[in-house]
């Protein structure tokens, strides 16, 4: 029976057999490889992925979805929604080393599962997904360019990301409204540590109101935590690089 798209669901099925090729290379899944999908959907990723790997974890939170991955043997369905699901409780489950994550993510909750993953980052080896051009666009973007965002500030600390593939609308059905590409992103080796949440907080407070100085937002935000280091607040957030915002938080958590 033809499944019909949830919008709700955020469902844009691959259909162009050359674009799934040109992930899976960019995935390139290796024997051995623990490897777990997020949103398998109709499995146009998940067919050529398992075949190469001889098992698969996949996510799926669509019921219909679900029954019919189920009849595939080779896959460990699981069945919720991915923002639920306890990565390194799975990977405990799954391996002793780390996972490879994948998906054509819903675009409606990709900011939520990005974020959603980088609380479970230990576990993770590498993570590729199928987003909105615009996202990754924000995700890889420079310090005092127009993309530079708290997306940025929030992911690059921790993770190299490289977008390695553009994917038009055409190539799925139904059509995205917008154009899509493959993010790459590998967990840095050594990481600087921070405490997440504090550094969250302050990442929000400094992008409140990124066309303005840091002195009101950021400014009044560091003197609330008794900083009294030095820190040119004369600058908009979009101009402070990713390692000055890392030192600013190590600087606070003192
Ligand atoms: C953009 S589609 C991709 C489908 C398929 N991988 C493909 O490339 O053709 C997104 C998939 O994620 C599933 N999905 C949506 N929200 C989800 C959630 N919260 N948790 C897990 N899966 C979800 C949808 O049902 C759908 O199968």
């Amino acid at each position: 029976m033809k499944h019909i798209a949830r919008k709700r669901f955020g469902q844009h099925f691959l259909k162009d057999a050359l674009v799934i090729e040109a992930i899976v290379s960019e995935i390139a899944p290796q024997a051995g490889d623990v490897m777990i999908e997020i949103g398998p959907g109709l499995a146009a990723l998940t067919r050529p992925l398992v075949e190469r790997l001889g098992q698969l974890t996949v996510i799926e939170l669509d019921r219909d979805l679900a029954v019919r991955l189920r009849e595939q043997p080779q896959l460990d369905v699981v069945e919720s929604d991915v923002l639920k699901v306890d990565f390194s409780a799975l990977a405990e489950r799954l391996t002793p080393g780390k996972i490879r994550v994948v998906g054509n993510l819903p675009y409606n909750i990709s900011t939520p599962i990005l974020f959603h993953l980088l609380d479970h980052v230990a576990v993770v080896q590498d993570q590729h997904f199928m987003l909105q051009k615009e996202v990754i666009d924000r995700m890889v973007a420079a310090p005092s360019t127009g993309d530079y965002s708290r997306l940025s500030v929030m992911l690059q600390w921790r993770y190299a990301m490289e977008n390695v593939l553009f994917v038009p609308p055409e190539s799925f059905d139904p059509p995205p409204r917008v154009d899509s590409a493959i993010v790459r992103m590998v967990p840095l080796a050594e990481p600087p540590a921070i405490d997440l949440q504090r550094y969250g907080q302050m990442v929000q407070v400094a992008f409140s109101q990124r066309r303005k100085i840091l002195r009101n937002t950021l400014g009044r935000w560091l003197d609330e935590q008794g900083f009294t280091g030095e820190f040119d607040l004369q600058r908009r957030a979009e101009e402070v690089p990713v390692h000055e915002y890392v030192s600013l938080a190590q600087a606070v958590q003192k």
